[in-house]
């Protein structure tokens, strides 16, 4: 039986959640958390090249950044036929035998592969889901069947996954750049100058499913965070559990299947000099329905050092944060540090103690 439990046992047939998975009293969910309406922007007249409509959407779009650090965009250009693909396929693949599903290795230390509630990675608070994690790399030199390449190695049942995810990523991947070309607007920078630094980039697709819960307000399915990336695009199916944190409370977004979510992170916070502020989220479960997300984190290559535009420090606005690249912040992340609400604030402090001392000695953790 063990072969088909992932989290070592069935989570939708239990009465109580074992205590590693129990909240700290401070992370409590409130499953019924009023409904917040985040901005929704239409993107049709941006798309159709109207110079009115694109700055008028930057505007937006920069009034949501300021206020709440996350908005949800409609006509995105994304083919519903695509969204209901990567759905389909994640029904498939995570019902799968644990045995299928851990042929897409994680390694120690590493963002990518199939992840059941992060047992071996976390001691308490284990967040009640599963996930699949896949890097999608985008370049002038790198292939543009990336992800297909990852699923090829898994055997025959996973090539479809890897023709759905492929284009999926990819069309994330062009729709965040057009976002970038919107936020360089919103930012008063020349439009092209934010889509340049992600032009290149090397990103992550994370499939996040999360079983029925039989205490839903005492486990989280994923636990309070800024994303660490730079730009998430998120698709909700149907069921209600992303809240984001606003005014001091837990705040619900409701799943409408026609829009993306799209929200700052902690590097894009940094590269904006602090303008904009990375959203603090997290998602509840339920115990009457499975409930599925697609991230897309866009993510600069390993190694740019994230500085921000010119036209973003002066001596009304000096440097918030020091110079770093994405690879030194995402190993923070997976091998130090569990990504919370001040992730980059504890990073920072980390860089700056190691630029003092000795460079190889390990950060505090919070785990
Ligand atoms: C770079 C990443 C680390 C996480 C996945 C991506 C962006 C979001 C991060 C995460 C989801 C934030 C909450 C904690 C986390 C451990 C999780 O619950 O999955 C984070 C991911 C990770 O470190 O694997
Ligand atoms: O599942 C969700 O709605 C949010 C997931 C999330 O925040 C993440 O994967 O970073
Ligand atoms: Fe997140």
């Amino acid at each position: 039986m063990a072969d088909v439990l992932p989290f070592g046992f069935d989570p939708s047939i239990l009465d109580n959640v074992p205590a590693q998975f129990i909240c700290t009293e401070v992370d409590k969910p409130c499953v019924d958390a009023e409904e917040i309406h985040i901005p929704t922007i239409d993107l049709h007249g941006f798309f159709a090249g109207d110079p009115n409509e694109t700055f008028a959407v930057a505007r937006v779009v920069a009034e949501a950044c300021e206020k709440y650090g996350i908005f949800q965009v409609v006509n995105h250009g994304v083919e519903a036929k695509i969204l209901e693909q990567a759905h389909l396929c994640m029904d498939r693949y995570f019902q799968m035998r644990l045995s299928d599903k851990q042929k897409a290795k994680r390694k120690v230390g590493e963002s990518f592969g199939y992840a059941s509630s992060f047992t071996g990675r976390f001691a308490s608070n284990l967040p009640w889901k599963e996930s699949l994690s896949i890097r999608y790399v985008s370049s002038p030199t790198s292939s543009d069947a990336w992800v297909e390449d990852y699923f090829h190695c898994m055997g025959e049942d996973f090539q479809h996954f890897g023709l759905v995810y492929n284009e999926y990523s990819k069309v994330m991947c062009d729709l965040s750049l057009s976002i970038m070309e919107i936020l360089g607007l919103g930012l008063g920078l020349e439009r092209r100058i934010l889509r340049e630094f992600f032009e290149a980039n090397d990103s992550i697709l994370r499939l996040n499913y999360y079983p029925r819960c039989p205490q839903p307000d005492l486990a989280l399915g994923t636990g309070a965070h800024c994303d660490p990336t730079s730009l998430t695009i998120l698709h909700q199916d149907g069921i209600s559990g992303l809240q984001v944190f606003v005014d001091n409370k837990w705040r619900s977004i409701s799943p409408n299947p026609n829009a993306l979510v799209i929200n700052i992170g902690d590097t894009l916070m940094a590269l904006c000099n602090g303008r904009w502020k990375s959203c603090l989220h997290r998602a509840v479960v339920n115990s009457e329905r499975v409930r599925k997300s697609i991230a897309f984190f866009l993510c600069p290559e390993m190694d740019k050092m994230v500085i921000p535009p010119k036209g973003l420090v002066d001596k009304d606005h000096p440097r918030k944060y020091p110079d770093f690249t994405w690879a030194m912040l995402l190993e923070f992340t997976q091998k130090y540090y569990r990504s919370d609400a001040k992730t980059l604030d504890e990073f920072c402090a980390w860089l700056l103690q190691n630029q003092t001392t000795d460079p190889h000695e390990s950060p505090k953790s919070n785990e």
